[in-house]
């Protein structure tokens, strides 16, 4: 399709951006991967075909964004640096099939962005190489939002993908453990060290992918309401359960008789730590507490 060298090569991304004379952004979490290997290799964890239609968030000077418009239909990037935006305009050029978006993702309409530039009926992934400073608000907008993916394919701190993965009684298990598997197969694909990219952060990465679970088990009687009442469950990792309960919905009588007696049929243990509890234990928690009026 083209006959220049890839982008995502250290040469040519440096050579790019000494050209624009820009220098990578710490505030916004630009750190550009260079090792053409990697990206091939997230564009095939991904599982991309032709039918397919792929939101990238963060294309900076558009490494990924062009291994990703070689095997998918259509790619919507989306931006938030003015500054990128020429960079693109040349590094994009030969591919037709690639729209940017000058927009903060964590702003932006998803839902009326995708209904105008997307075709309804095929499939849409998330492929990108996430900004860290905003990895888990991203995340957590992703899976809140009614635009639904078949599957999200991102670059995060590894530390931030060991939370996502964590089981119970771990440290690294804690409210965002419970609310991203809640609804999701959470499967870390493969490690990137740091040296893969310019300028190089200071911790490895990890490849997460995410996919819709598909199982009967109970679910949350509303998500946003689901997420409150998880966070507020591990708000002080270090107590128990039951002072956390009584953090959420305070120490007056009904709430706290509702507390003792939801956890007693819930045969849970008042004295456990949050991080004790399985993911479905949260949901059936907190559909109890919305039975009898204490979470609407
Ligand atoms: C880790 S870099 C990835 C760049 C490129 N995709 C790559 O793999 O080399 C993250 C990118 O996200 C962009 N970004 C940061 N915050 C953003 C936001 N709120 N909305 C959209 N893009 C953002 C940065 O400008 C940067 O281009």
């Amino acid at each position: 399709m083209n006959d220049y060298p890839e982008i995502a090569s250290p040469a040519r991304t440096q050579a790019i951006l000494n050209r624009y004379r820009l220098s990578a952004k710490k505030s916004l979490g630009q750190n550009f991967l260079v090792d053409l290997n990697i990206l091939k290799k997230i564009v095939e964890t991904a599982n991309l075909t032709k039918n397919d239609n792929v939101i990238e968030i963060g294309p900076g000077i558009g490494g990924l964004t062009e291994q990703l418009a070689k095997v998918a239909n259509q790619v919507l990037a989306f931006e938030i640096d003015q500054n990128l935006l020429p960079v693109l305009a040349e590094t994009l050029a030969p591919y037709d099939n690639i729209e940017i978006i000058n927009q903060d993702i964590l702003k932006a309409n998803l839902p009326e962005i995708v209904g105008q530039k997307l075709t309804p009926d095929q499939p849409l992934k998330v492929v990108a190489n996430l900004p860290y400073y905003i990895t888990t608000p991203i995340v957590m907008d992703l899976l809140a939002n009614p635009v639904k993916f078949d599957s999200i394919v991102v670059m995060m701190q590894k530390e931030v993908a060991d939370r996502l993965n964590a089981v119970p009684g771990t440290k690294a298990y804690g409210s965002l453990s419970v609310i991203v598997q809640q609804q999701n197969e959470v499967e870390i694909s493969f490690i990137v060290p740091k040296t893969a990219f310019i300028p190089q952060p200071k911790v490895d990465s990890a490849i997460v992918r995410l996919s819709q679970k598909s199982s009967g088990d109970e679910q949350p009687f509303n998500h946003k309401r689901f997420v409150g009442f998880v966070r507020g469950c591990f708000m002080h990792q270090r107590k128990t359960l039951w002072n956390n309960l009584l953090g959420i919905f305070g120490k007056e009588p009904p709430a706290k008789a509702h507390i003792k007696s939801i956890l007693a049929d819930l045969a849970i243990d008042p004295t456990d730590r949050p991080e004790q509890l399985a993911v479905q234990q949260f949901v059936s928690l907190a559909n109890a507490f919305h039975k009898v009026g204490l979470l609407n």
